[in-house]
């Protein structure tokens, strides 16, 4: 009995959650009821697989009651229960993911009111409303029941006291001594099933006290009445009998006395509907919100849902939403959560949790239940991956959710760019990841273009305003719009009448190589591929070579007379490396740089055979000034590199060379200081119309 502390974790909780001002203390109902609600799904599971206890699923059940005496009220269930161990480790501990972090965030948050509510601290949010914790449990399979008692700062594990009663049954039954006496109310804690636990499956029952009016018996009444009488016949003189002889003579002639008396009468009554949401066909909104909320603990509604039943070889019943908020990707996944948001039913019974790890990662998002008729029901874990039922269902659900995102694209747009702004990247590695899918995810993608203005638009709006003869899709990659859309390569297209995409995602360049073809045409990167026809004139073969042969990187030069007013572009060719990708690779700290081979890199250098500095320099080749040519080829390359998205690999001596062509620009240029020196002297030395006419007239 003696008394133990708290693991750090909890003892760090537990302090935040005593001294918490967080004003939605009513949580510790919602957080209890859903360990019962577990407690009862594990023990259902058990049931099924192990016929040797004995136990019908159909008692289950949750009850709450109040002790206005004791100032308490209790949770009881009928569920799996605990061990001694297991009331120890369970309740002293906390094994799930993520508990350190959040718990710095609580500490650090000044208002920590929402975080509680989010995280769900589970059986620890008892202590927002009691100064003292009883837990008295009784392991399915066990004789034996345990206590566990807490005020918030250690714990003890013991037998039960005299006056308290071991459970009947197995189960577990939670007595919080409350410092809020507000909850001491059967219609506050109604309220409160309503409002937040609606949607438990098992029967959850409220103990009610009721007030009776009873007629009895009056026998005080009564036996005063007799005494008054025996009490008159001693007067009278009658000795022969003792006073108490006389009593009970008198007590069979009196009238019979009736008076009322108020009894307390309590009895259990059901407080939730029980049959599951997704079995009935009557669901309002506001209830298919209020589920999703319970579900997932959520505190805003989804963005969507989509609520349907299969039949033919596979049946099952779905209820699935998406998040208002998709997932941060910074914060980690937390298996435990992904289990209780996203779960499988079947036939009813709660099977598992882990149905998420079967869809593919980019829609891990999506919350909601799923029941089917054809699983068997001991499916564990491992079987969960190969199930062929399972792997239907899988394959549907994953259809249906795209099914409903096109919908929202065609139907409500409102709620389709919300989606998108919380979603793209999701989609964009869906494109790239899920194969069979590619297709349908490709026409849910939305990119701004050179005609699309402040709306984003679809491959599809593209198809529909092709070019005649159009046979490809063109796109660039950038960091930003306004670089996509300053690229010389955009510009060559553009100028050409052609639209152009932006894509200015880290993911969009994979993704649109993914997706290679829409609708039958070729996306085709102007990054990697250029645009304009490389023009077959022999007149730079010369120039071509000694470019190869002067810049390493340069592995082919093209000629091209598309190119506006640049004198070439960088592209990357076939295989190399775009520059959006490779300012990717080079941001990404943890990418093994070496797979890249960025030492060696092989680009294409574009040149516009019709710009002046070009001429210029072939005509340095021809009269064979290659010493300056060098120069001039190194320059021009650099400054496409940049123009193109691309960094100059030596920067330093790229700076040299500009700062000494803008010295030469400048050098026809005097200081002023000098200026006004030279205009001293050649004033100075300078002979007037006056000194001449002087001389003339000395002469
Ligand atoms: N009524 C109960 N019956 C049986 N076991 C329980 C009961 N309540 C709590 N437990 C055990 O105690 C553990 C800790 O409960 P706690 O509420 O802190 O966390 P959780 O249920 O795992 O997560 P959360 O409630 O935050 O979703 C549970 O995992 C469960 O094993």
């Amino acid at each position: 009995q003696e008394k133990r502390t708290f693991d750090v974790e909890v003892s760090r909780l537990m302090h935040l959650i005593i001294h918490s001002l967080y004003t939605n203390k009513e949580i510790f109902l919602r957080e209890l009821i859903s360990n019962a609600s577990d407690a009862l799904d594990k023990l259902r599971f058990i049931c099924i697989t192990d016929k040797t206890l004995n136990i019908d699923p159909s008692s289950f059940k949750i009850r709450i009651g109040i002790d206005a005496d004791k100032g308490a009220i209790y949770i009881i269930d009928n569920g799996i229960g605990m061990t001694k161990e297991e009331l120890a480790k369970n309740l002293g501990t906390i094994a799930k993911s993520g508990t350190a972090e959040f718990i710095k965030k609580l500490e650090a948050a000044e208002d920590n009111k929402n975080l509680i509510g989010q995280f769900g601290v589970g059986f620890y949010s008892s202590f927002l409303v009691a100064e003292n914790v009883t837990v008295i449990s009784r392991k399915a399979g066990s004789e034996e029941s345990y206590a566990w008692e807490s005020n918030g700062d250690g714990f003890v594990v013991r037998e039960l006291k005299e006056d308290e009663t071991p459970m009947e049954e197995q189960g577990t039954k939670i007595i919080l001594g409350l410092k809020d006496k507000y909850f001491l109310d059967t219609n506050v804690l109604k309220d409160l099933v309503k409002k937040y636990s609606e949607f438990i499956q098992f029967p959850i029952e409220m103990e009610i006290t009721k007030k009776e009016e009873e007629e009895v018996e009056d026998t005080e009444a009564m036996r005063q009445e007799a005494e008054e009488k025996a009490k008159k016949r001693i007067e009278e003189g009658e000795t022969s009998k003792t006073e108490e002889e006389l009593i009970e003579e008198e007590l069979k002639n009196v009238e019979v006395k009736h008076k009322f008396i108020t009894k307390n009468i309590t009895s259990w009554e059901p407080i939730n509907v029980n049959k599951p949401i997704w079995m009935r066909s009557d669901v309002t909104d506001e209830e298919y919100n209020q589920f999703y909320k319970a579900l997932t603990k959520d505190t805003k509604d989804p963005l969507a849902k989509i609520h349907f039943n299969t039949e033919g070889d596979s049946v099952f019943r779905a209820l699935l939403y998406i998040p208002a908020e998709g997932p941060n990707p910074f914060a980690p996944k937390d298996p435990e959560k992904l289990k209780q948001m996203l779960r499988l039913y079947v036939r009813r019974v709660f099977v598992s949790g882990d149905f998420y790890t079967t869809l593919p990662d980019y829609l891990t998002f999506i919350r909601g239940v799923i029941d089917s008729d054809d699983i068997p029901l001991n499916v564990g874990r491992e079987l969960i991956q190969e199930n062929r039922h399972i792997d239907r269902i899988k394959r549907k659900v994953v259809r249906k959710v795209l099914q409903l995102i096109q919908d929202l694209s065609e139907n409500n747009s409102t709620v389709f760019e919300a989606f998108m702004k919380e979603y793209s990247v999701q989609m964009k590695i869906g494109a790239i990841t899920d194969v069979p899918n590619r297709g349908r995810i490709a026409k849910l993608l939305r990119y701004y273009s050179s005609v699309s203005g402040n709306e984003t638009m679809s491959f599809q709006d593209y198809i529909g305003r092709l070019k005649e003869n159009q046979t490809e899709i063109y796109y660039v990659c950038a960091d930003s719009l306004e670089e996509a859309k300053n690229s010389p390569v955009a510009q060559s297209a553009i100028s050409a009448g052609y639209e152009v995409i932006y894509m200015t995602d880290p993911v969009d360049e994979a993704a649109s190589r993914s997706i290679n073809t829409f609708e039958g045409k070729t996306l085709v990167d102007l990054g990697k591929d250029g645009f304009g026809v490389e023009t077959d004139d022999k007149e730079y073969d010369e120039l071509k070579e000694f470019i190869k042969e002067n810049i390493k990187e340069v592995s082919k030069v093209e000629v091209s007379n598309k190119l506006g007013n640049v004198a070439g572009v960088v592209i990357s060719g076939k295989d190399g490396l775009t520059a959006n990708m490779e300012k990717l690779i080079k941001a990404h700290a943890t990418a093994n740089k070496k797979d890249f081979n960025l030492e060696n890199l092989k680009r294409v250098l574009v040149i516009n055979g019709e710009h002046d500095i070009i001429i210029k320099i072939n005509v340095l080749i021809k009269e064979d000034k290659k010493e300056q040519a060098i120069e001039f080829v190194k320059g021009m390359y650099n400054t496409a590199l940049i123009q193109s998205g691309y960094t100059v690999t030596d920067s330093n001596e790229y700076a040299q060379w500009v700062q000494k062509m803008i010295e030469k620009e400048l050098s026809g240029i005097e200081e002023v200081e000098n200026k006004e020196e030279k205009k001293e002297v050649k004033e100075e030395n300078t002979v007037g119309v006056d000194d001449i006419v002087n001389q003339k007239n000395e002469l």
